[in-house]
């Protein structure tokens, strides 16, 4: 049967990354993404202010919703210092089979734990399953009508402290109306837009950075 775009995209990366090299994983991706097939990673453009934001919080504990081929997942583990753990979630199986392998190719498999299901399942379980309390930084990147939704089910499981920090991709493209709307006028938030593109494209899109104030 015909490969899947993730499967071709974890074939470009076995072909001209280095393994234990997470810098030449990400650069294989772009690569790809830009020569050969588009897909929806957060790319070069936004995920150079996504670095930006993660060495600014250095968090000891960090949530991404969507893992989708785990290009994001590579660029936020990268930069974790030892004994912190990015927790992933993917709801779709084929994704997350390709993402451990490019996560494992990058050598940061011992930094990551990849979970397979639904957020509005998992985020309720994160202190029974990890003993997390509060996470520093959560990345958004899952399907854009569960990102307030999830940011709310956050704060009952009591998951957000003050400082915490939420990054929200594909806040214009493809849009997330009622999430922006919710975090620029709740007291309860502090929100910047950092103005980008949407990966590989011209298409404007940007990252909402939010700062949860208890
Ligand atoms: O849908 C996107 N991303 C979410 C995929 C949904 C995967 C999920 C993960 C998960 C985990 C836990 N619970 C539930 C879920 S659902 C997405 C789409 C575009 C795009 C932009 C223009 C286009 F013309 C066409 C696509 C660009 C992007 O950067 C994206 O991130
Ligand atoms: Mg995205």
């Amino acid at each position: 049967t015909r490969s899947t775009r993730p499967q071709r995209l974890l074939r470009a990366v076995q072909q001209k990354a280095i393994k234990g090299d997470p810098q030449s994983v990400i650069s294989a991706i772009d690569y790809f993404c830009r020569h050969s097939e588009w897909a929806m990673n957060v790319g070069d453009e936004k995920g150079s202010i996504l670095d930006s934001v993660v060495c600014e919080v250095c968090p000891t504990t960090a949530l991404e919703l969507g893992t989708y081929c785990g290009y994001s997942t590579v660029r936020i583990a990268r930069l974790l210092p030892p004994g912190t753990k990015l927790i992933t979630l993917e709801f779709n199986p084929a994704f997350a089979a390709v993402a451990r392998q490019v996560i494992e190719y990058a050598g940061l498999q011992n930094k990551v734990c990849l979970v397979e299901g639904a957020s509005g399942d998992l985020i309720p379980k994160m202190c029974q399953m990890f003993g997390i309390k509060t996470f520093d930084f959560v990345f958004i990147d899952h399907w854009k009508d569960r990102y307030l939704p999830d940011i709310k089910l956050l704060e009952e499981c009591q998951l957000l402290r003050k400082g915490s920090i939420l990054l929200a991709d594909n806040v214009i493209c493809p849009g997330t109306p009622e999430y922006l709307e919710y975090v620029r006028n709740s007291p309860h938030y502090e929100s910047k837009y950092f103005k980008s593109h949407l990966e590989y494209t011209k298409v404007e899109d940007g990252l909402e950075k939010s700062v949860f104030l208890g």
